[in-house]
């Protein structure tokens, strides 16, 4: 393994790609999920959808309950499906996503930390044909080109390898059984109901610092 060059992390982080040296000691990887956790897909879909079908019934966001805005809304009317579907696939609606308050400067701020490793990590709908291109957009816009290097893209989480994930689906099924990660529940209005589960509830309170010291110390 190389050498660390005598430079400090600051110059490293400055690089498109962040090198891996031997500093004898293990960084902390983080996975931050993208949809809900970076940015706001709760919050634009509500606002799409009442521009788009302004006669509809819709649920605010504080009734919202379980993962998917389309089961939700079927339970309404089993016709609001398709329109869900059309709001969220439409070309645009991922690109457009607001940020989560404080959510960019917090990512920044991680990965500039000592030790730790900062990754998005995504699932892509399986209408994959705007919302893959406008992630990385979404990514370039918001965090600057030298984090594409690190979007990860997967519908299967599970198979990823990390420390900590840093993500809203508050239960991230697939085929490893055991992920390496540890799963941190972001705070969103459909997972609230889920208890027993260590949370982040945002990125405004500095309590993400308290979370990333604690892992830092485990690894
Ligand atoms: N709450 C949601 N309802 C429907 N679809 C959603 C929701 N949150 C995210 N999505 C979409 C958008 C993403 O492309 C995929 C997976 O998102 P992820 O945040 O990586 O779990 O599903
Ligand atoms: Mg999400």
């Amino acid at each position: 393994m190389k050498k660390p060059p005598t430079q400090d992390k600051t110059d490293i982080m400055s690089r498109r790609t962040k090198q891996t040296y031997d500093y004898g000691q293990k960084n902390l990887c983080v996975l931050l999920d993208l949809d809900q956790v970076l940015a706001d897909f709760e919050g634009h879909f509500i606002t799409k959808f009442r521009e788009k079908f302004p006669d509809d019934r819709f649920v605010q966001l504080d009734e919202r309950k379980g993962f998917y805005i389309k089961d939700q809304y079927e339970k309404l009317d089993r016709n609001l499906g398709d329109k869900v579907r059309a709001v969220y696939i439409e070309k645009g609606f991922f690109l457009d996503l607001p940020e989560i308050k404080g959510a960019i400067p917090a990512a920044r701020e991680m990965a500039a930390m000592d030790g730790v490793d900062v990754f998005i990590c995504s699932s892509p709908l399986t209408e994959y044909q705007n919302c893959l291109s406008e992630k990385f957009e979404w990514v370039e816009k918001h965090l600057g080109p030298e984090w594409l290097d690190r979007i990860i893209i997967a519908k299967d989480k599970t198979v990823i390898n990390g420390h900590i994930l840093i993500d809203d689906r508050p239960y991230i099924n697939g085929s490893c059984k055991s992920p390496a990660w540890k799963h941190i529940v972001f705070t969103a209005h459909h997972n609230r109901h889920v208890e027993g589960r260590q949370r982040l509830d945002n990125w405004t309170d500095g309590t993400w610092r308290d979370i990333i010291e604690d892992f830092k110390k485990r690894i």
